[in-house]
């Protein structure tokens, strides 16, 4: 097992930490920032170090993420020096390249897109390009995805951004119920057993997105109803539009 470093404790970092203590007791090293979250992840979890300071933890690390966000990089990077480590850029909008120059190294550097469901090893973690040890390392974590090329990475990048988006829709949804006078928490209830009967069921693959759909679906019923009349071709084409330009942005 190597040893893992981890720059940048927030959300996606205590994710990881939290999915690769669960099947191994290799070193992890963090880096300082944030030194109450750092410390309570070193302290909750066996074998996880915090470093003095972002070169310490490369130094002590095989394999080091770069877990901060894309506007922090110049000031959490510049002047690291990574030669001979492996690094596993996770920054969204910051390219393989961009990350070698801020660097100034010819160090190998894999794109990956981990989700917060790593943390319980359920996602699958989209990567470019294909290393070995970086596969492996996700595929602990619920599944490696590589990609050919950095314009495919940023398509799975674009759909990415659209997790948010569905939760709101949840809200919408729970709201709308509240509003026919029906108790806020009820609604909440309901929604989430509901969908997360439909997230159960996208675990079998046996069947297409669209064959989940029409099996789901009475012809002439409740589901078809709301389908055609709220998730038409408008709306449709708004979201294939909103993503669009989302692709646009991530590539600029
Ligand atoms: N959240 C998600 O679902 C996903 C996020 N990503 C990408 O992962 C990266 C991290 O995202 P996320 O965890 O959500 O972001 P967070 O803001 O939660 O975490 C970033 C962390 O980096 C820290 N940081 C900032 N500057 C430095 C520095 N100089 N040295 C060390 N640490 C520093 C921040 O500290 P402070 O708060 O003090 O600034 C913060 O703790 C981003 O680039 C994002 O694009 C990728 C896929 C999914």
């Amino acid at each position: 097992m190597e040893r893992v470093g981890i720059i940048g404790v927030g959300e996606i970092g205590r994710a990881l930490v939290a999915g690769l203590r669960q099947d191994s007791s290799s070193p992890i090293f963090l880096s300082p920032r944030n030194a109450a979250t750092a410390a309570a992840l070193a302290s909750a979890y066996p074998g996880v170090h915090v470093c003095g300071s972002n070169q310490e933890v490369v130094d002590n690390s095989d394999l080091v993420i770069i877990a901060v966000r894309g506007a922090s990089r110049h000031e959490a990077l510049a002047g690291l020096e990574v030669s001979g480590k492996l690094v596993v850029n996770v920054m969204a909008g910051v390219s393989n390249a961009d990350l070698r120059s801020l660097l100034a190294t010819d160090a190998p550097v894999v794109r990956a897109i981990p989700l917060p469901a790593v943390r319980e090893r359920q996602s699958v973690t989209v990567v470019h390009p294909s290393h070995p040890v970086v596969n492996a390392l996700f595929d602990r974590l619920g599944g490696a995805l590589p990609v050919a090329d950095e314009a495919a990475f940023d398509v799975f990048s674009a759909l990415s951004g659209t997790l948010t988006t569905h939760y709101a829709y949840l809200a919408t949804l729970a709201s709308w119920a509240s509003g026919q006078g029906i108790a806020p928490e009820d609604a909440d209830r309901y929604i989430r057993g509901l969908f997360q009967g439909v997230g159960r069921s996208l675990s079998d693959e046996s069947r297409s997105l669209s064959q989940l759909a029409a099996d789901h679906e009475t012809v002439g019923g409740s589901n078809e109803r709301i389908r055609t009349t709220w998730f038409d071709a408008t709306n449709s084409d708004a979201l294939r539009n909103a993503l669009d330009g989302l692709l646009a942005v991530l590539r600029h």
